[in-house]
Order: structure tokens, then C-alpha cells, then sequence
């Protein structure tokens, strides 16, 4: 499944001003995104360093491969992400090359921008959004706040628990989050009023951008599923859990969760993150194997990502004294008790058609101690426990004026480490 290749080298280096240096962004990553100039002509780009490859403009000028040229000139990333992993992989050889290869500067010049003068945009037309649940230790504390008796239910270690989410409402990191209204019952109270939410928070997750396409009725099996995984992004999958609890049942996640969804810009291709694919976490000795369906030895291997990930708050008065955003917590993206792969199989299983540019959210990712949880309702354990910010302010939930950033390192040793970009957003009063 994972190929790791010359363009994985630690000691490759661009001829491009700061980028080997670059903490997220040196030659060994190559993510793929879409921007626009002053044009709005909407581009396929790749980051370098602090600057942008355009490589719609590179491809005109033949200085591509051409079976991905057709691909380049849609403005959207999805017609690239129906080709073959195998296409992909030779334009980012090529795109390698170039930016290796100092010979290749004055041909790709005109195609750089300075990465502050561009645009980004949403990577993808989302044709679909599906949020999973496979944070086990999220699902563990968030299932004790809702259900005290009865946190994890029993058929979380049989199947990897999804909800169908909204494709309308995803948006780009920086995108301001409108406190969202709905209706929520406080427990000191028998009927429920309708306003704005109260409990505002944010979840960590990965984002599964799905490459190829699968014909209705027929499901991807397992050892193939690795390769409908076109890249990851961060994913914050904003919650509003007053809404929320007082919703759910029987039927899950509704307009607590489909207000807005935010992804990074950047799309960290499956061949970039070849060499941190790591073996996934063996279960306890006491839970079930997988259904033969889910399991495949080649997955288990090597499914999981080594991956280090981080929240960070700034509040508006943080911001306006001048203070660095506060981390609120880091760890790794191990605590998945599914694989993407699985969650890839298990969507199809039934004969479901994913299709390229289907956005899947891998459920929040917390650690199973309090250093990396991936949601505030965690962390200040539903508002019991208020988090102090360095300021002095707390917080149970997110306020007005508060951004909320969430950031990833793809790290191993022996290879450059590489990054993901920020995944933001400024929360705002509810609209009158
Ligand atoms: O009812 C529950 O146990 C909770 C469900 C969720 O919060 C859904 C969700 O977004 C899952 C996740 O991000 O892990
Ligand atoms: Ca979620
Ligand atoms: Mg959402």
C-alpha cells in the first residue's frame, strides 16, 4: 500500500528560498490545494516553503505529465482524484523534479506566488460528508456525559460508528463560525426554549479525502480500500452540545453538528504520507477481532498515521493584549480504533458508492489522558471543571470573539517531518 520513494528523501532539497527549512511545507510534502490570484481564475497549486507552485499554469506549459493535464484545468481537485493513485504519484514526481532540480528555475518562476498574495479555496466540490466515531477515548468520555450507565455501547467494537453529515455547510479554515440557534432543554427546566447555543465547542479530527470511485452495489473490500484514501486534512467538526444532547436520540447528530464544518486548506496526499504510515494499536486482549470483512493483515500493519496534533485558543482579549494562542492540547492520532481503510470498507459495505472529493471525518481524536483532548466538553468535563486560559479568563464552552486553531505534524525518524497547515475559525455572536 505505502510506497516510500526518492521524493521521501530527508536529504532532498528544493532550490526554493526557506523551504527545506520550512516547518510544514519542505519538498517531501507537495500537498495539493486549489487558489485563485486577482483573477479568481480558480487554480490547482501545491505549497512550497512560504510560496505556491501553480500547477494548472505549469501544466499548460507542458511542463507536467499529460495524462493529469485535463485534470489541472477543472478548479476543483476532484477530477485529479478520480485518476489512479499511480497518476498522481508521476505528477508529484514531475513537481518533485522541478523544484529539485535548479535548472528547472527560470521555466517555473513565472508559475510561483508568494503564498500571502493568494486565495485559498475549498480543495474539492463535496459531493458527500460522513463523520465517523472512531476516537475511542472521545467516545468513551463524551458517551459517560450523555449517558452515564452506558458510555461505549456495545456494538462500538463491531462496527465503526458513522452519521451522514452535511457537504453544504463545509467550509474553509478561516471561515468565521456563526453561533448557530436551535433548541435546547437545560435540565433545570421541563420544556425546551429555542436561541442561541450556550455550549459551543469544537472536535479534532482528521479529514479522509476520498480518491476513485466505487459503482453503486458493489463494496470496496478491505485490501483494497487503502487506495480510495486520496489524502487527510484537519477537520473541526463544531458542535453545539446543548443542541445536541437534547436531539440526538434516536436518530444521532442533526443541527447540532451541520451548521459548519471546517477543513484545512491543504491536502496531504496518501503518497506523501507514505513513510509515516505506522502498524495500528493492537486492541485489548478482551475486545473482539474484527469481522473478517474489516480485517486485513497488510492494514493492520501498516494502517495507522504517526501523526502529532495540537488545539490552540486565543480568545479576543488574548488577541487584542498581544498574547500568543494558548495550547490547549497535544498528542497523537493513535487512539483511532478503526483504520481509515476500515472506515472505507464499512461505508461501502453495503454497496455504497463513495465518490472522489467525499469528505469523511474520522470522529474526534482524543488521548485517553487529559494532555490531548480533542473537544472542550472534555476538557472542562461538560462545564464542571472550567479550563484557566493564561490570561485568567476560563472557558467551559467557546465564547464569542474566540478562535479556535487546530494543527498536525506527520513525524518519524529518518524522515523530514512534514505538516498540515492551520484549520481556524473566529466564533461569532448569533445572528439577530
Ligand atoms: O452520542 C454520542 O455519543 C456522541 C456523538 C457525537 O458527538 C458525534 C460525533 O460527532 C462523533 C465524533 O466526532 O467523534
Ligand atoms: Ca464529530
Ligand atoms: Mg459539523
Amino acid at each position: 500500500m505505502s510506497h516510500i520513494d526518492h521524493t521521501h528523501d530527508r536529504e532532498a532539497s528544493s532550490w526554493i528560498d526557506g523551504a527545506d527549512e520550512h516547518p510544514d511545507f519542505p519538498v517531501q510534502n507537495l500537498p495539493l490545494g486549489i487558489f485563485s490570484l486577482g483573477d479568481g481564475q480558480r487554480r490547482v497549486g501545491t505549497a512550497i516553503g512560504d510560496s505556491i507552485l501553480d500547477l494548472s499554469g505549469l501544466s499548460r506549459d507542458r511542463l507536467l505529465p499529460d495524462s493529469v493535464r485535463p485534470a489541472l484545468e477543472t478548479g476543483t481537485l476532484n477530477a485529479l482524484f478520480a485518476l489512479s493513485s499511480a497518476e498522481r504519484q508521476e505528477l508529484r514526481h514531475g513537481v518533485f523534479a522541478s523544484l529539485t532540480d535548479r535548472t528547472s528555475r527560470v521555466a517555473l518562476l513565472p508559475h510561483l506566488y508568494p503564498s500571502q498574495h493568494c486565495t485559498m479555496h475549498l480543495p474539492f466540490t463535496v459531493g458527500d460528508y460522513t463523520d465517523f466515531y472512531v476516537g475511542i477515548h472521545h467516545a468513551t468520555n463524551i458517551g459517560r456525559q450523555f449517558r452515564p450507565d452506558n458510555p461505549l455501547l456495545p456494538n462500538y467494537k463491531y462496527v465503526p460508528i458513522g452519521y451522514h453529515g452535511r457537504a453544504s455547510s463545509i467550509r474553509l479554515s478561516g471561515t468565521p463560525v456563526i453561533r448557530p440557534k436551535g433548541q435546547h432543554k437545560p435540565s433545570y427546566s421541563d420544556l425546551p426554549g429555542y436561541g442561541p447555543t450556550y455550549r459551543l465547542d469544537y472536535e479534532l479530527e482528521l479529514g479522509v479525502w476520498i480518491a476513485g470511485e466505487n459503482a453503486l452495489g458493489e463494496p470496496v473490500p478491505i485490501s483494497k480500500a487503502g487506495s480510495r484514501v486520496g489524502g487527510l486534512c484537519l477537520l473541526n467538526d463544531w458542535s453545539a452540545r446543548d443542541l445536541q444532547a437534547w436531539e440526538y436520540q434516536p436518530l444521532g447528530p442533526f443541527l447540532a453538528k451541520n451548521f459548519l464544518t471546517s477543513v484545512s486548506p491543504w491536502v496531504v496526499t496518501a503518497e506523501a504520507l507514505a513513510p509515516f504510515r505506522i502498524a495500528q494499536p493492537a486492541r485489548p486482549e478482551d475486545d473482539p477481532a474484527p469481522l473478517p470483512y474489516l480485517f486485513d493483515a497488510t492494514d493492520q500493519a501498516e494502517g495507522a498515521f504517526a501523526l502529532t496534533l495540537e488545539t490552540w485558543i486565543a480568545t479576543r482579549k488574548m488577541r487584542e493584549a498581544g498574547m500568543p494562542p494558548h495550547r490547549l492540547g497535544t498528542g497523537p492520532a493513535t487512539s483511532m480504533y478503526w483504520t481509515v481503510a476500515q472506515m472505507v470498507t464499512h461505508h461501502t459495505a453495503n454497496g455504497c458508492n463513495l465518490m472522489p472529493g467525499d469528505l469523511l471525518g474520522t470522529g474526534t481524536i482524543s488521548t485517553p489522558d487529559p494532555s490531548g483532548l480533542g473537544s472542550l466538553m472534555e476538557l472542562s468535563q461538560g462545564g464542571k471543571a472550567p479550563v484557566t486560559l493564561p490570561d485568567g479568563e476560563e472557558r467551559s464552552f467557546l465564547e464569542d470573539g474566540d478562535e479556535l486553531i487546530l494543527s498536525a505534524r506527520a513525524v518519524r525518524d529518518g524522515f523530514r517531518s512534514i505538516g498540515f497547515g492551520l484549520c481556524s475559525g473566529v466564533v461569532e455572536a448569533a445572528r439577530t
